[in-house]
């Protein structure tokens, strides 16, 4: 059921090029260290039950998010709890070490949609991390999502790619959508295709254009995530989704970047060549998933984007990019949704 290739095994390297610092070498996005299966027959040792898991997520990330909207258009909303956290890091040991890091609030309303963490009572995704395994979390690098198994007290996943996979198929009994299938059989292999090169030029290809730190290398990645784009765009001129007529995992992770591209990566990550709104299909493909996904068998996945969480976490945690965290003006105020598209012609 593992993606033979996890994004997280392509991309071995260093934290640091992540947050905070100014990095001198190229973007790596690092391994996900938890990689447990959850299992409908329980065989992986963790079987699916309702109640026993929890995501943590943050609005701000696109990984977690994934996940997040999956667990909703599954209907997975009374098994699996979610609790959000707040969208700028914080100092998770001051007196120990540098790290900033994802902070739970610390009460209820301290900031809209993050709350305390009920089921660990943790303050720092950090203590989730070193309470799983103390040795490993010392590489230091404390990410969203975390899939947490209550009853063994630990990380089972921390791997978006996995986790969506877990979701879709591994808690049907328990589903309220169990027929829809956003990884079927016969287009796996499509699928994957597409998985590939989306990641690396578009959801990774983002973050290699924002930490390219020589013009060289700049060129090189901007040129790369301009030819993944142009390409959904063509793409969506003869379908509605990625992989043909379905809606399938592919159509999630690709929207998870769109929705966020035009107030966070053209400004803070100088993907500023072209925006979303000005890709005929691809915008209208955004308006369509927001709705598709919002109205979907009450999946709320609208409720999936945040951006006044988008923005803080964007503008506040890379502060090697904006070192005053200002936030600018953006558009969301204009940009509407939910306004009608033409991706219905299909
Ligand atoms: N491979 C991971 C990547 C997740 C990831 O990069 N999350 C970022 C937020 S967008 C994070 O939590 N970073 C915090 C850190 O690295 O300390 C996945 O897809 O699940």
């Amino acid at each position: 059921m593992a993606e033979e290739r996890s994004e997280g095994d392509k991309d071995a390297g260093d934290t640091a090029a992540l947050f905070g610092k100014v990095p001198s070498y190229k973007f790596k996005r690092p391994n996900a260290v938890f990689r447990n299966f959850i299992t409908q027959d329980g065989s992986s040792g963790y079987p699916a039950e309702a109640n026993r898991y929890h995501l943590y997520i943050s609005y701000g990330c696109p990984w977690a998010c994934r996940c997040l909207a999956v667990r909703n258009i599954k209907g997975l909303q009374d098994v699996i709890g979610v609790t959000v956290v707040k969208p700028v890091f914080e100092r998770t040991r001051p007196d120990l070490d540098e790290h900033m890091g994802w902070a739970f609030a610390t009460f209820e309303n301290e900031e809209p949609r993050a709350s305390p963490d009920p089921i660990n009572n943790a303050k720092f995704i950090r203590d989730l991390y070193e309470i799983s395994d103390l040795e490993n979390s010392k590489k230091g690098r404390y990410s969203v999502p975390v899939l947490w198994d209550i009853k063994s007290n630990t990380i089972v996943n921390n791997e978006s790619s996995e986790i969506i996979r877990i979701f879709n198929s591994e808690f049907n009994h328990l589903a309220r959508n169990p027929d829809l299938n956003l990884y079927p059989v016969e287009l796996q292999a499509s699928i994957d295709e597409v998985n590939s090169w989306v990641y690396d030029d578009i959801n990774n290809g983002v973050y290699k254009v924002a930490f390219s730190t020589t013009q060289e290398d700049y060129d090189r990645t901007v040129n790369a995530l301009y030819a993944g784009l142009d390409r959904a765009e063509s793409l969506l001129e003869e379908h509605r989704y990625l992989v043909g007529d379905i809606l399938t995992e592919a159509d999630i992770r690709l929207f998870m970047t769109l929705i966020r591209f035009d107030e966070a990566y053209a400004v803070n990550f100088k993907c500023n060549k072209r925006l979303i709104r000005e890709y005929p299909n691809l915008f209208n493909y955004t308006k369509d998933l927001f709705q598709v996904l919002c109205t979907w068998q009450d999946s709320r996945v609208g409720e999936t984007v945040d951006f006044y969480h988008i923005c803080k976490c964007y503008f506040s945690n890379f502060v090697g990019l904006n070192p005053y965290k200002i936030i600018p003006i953006g558009s969301t105020s204009w940009v509407d949704w939910s306004t009608p598209h033409n991706r219905d012609r299909f």
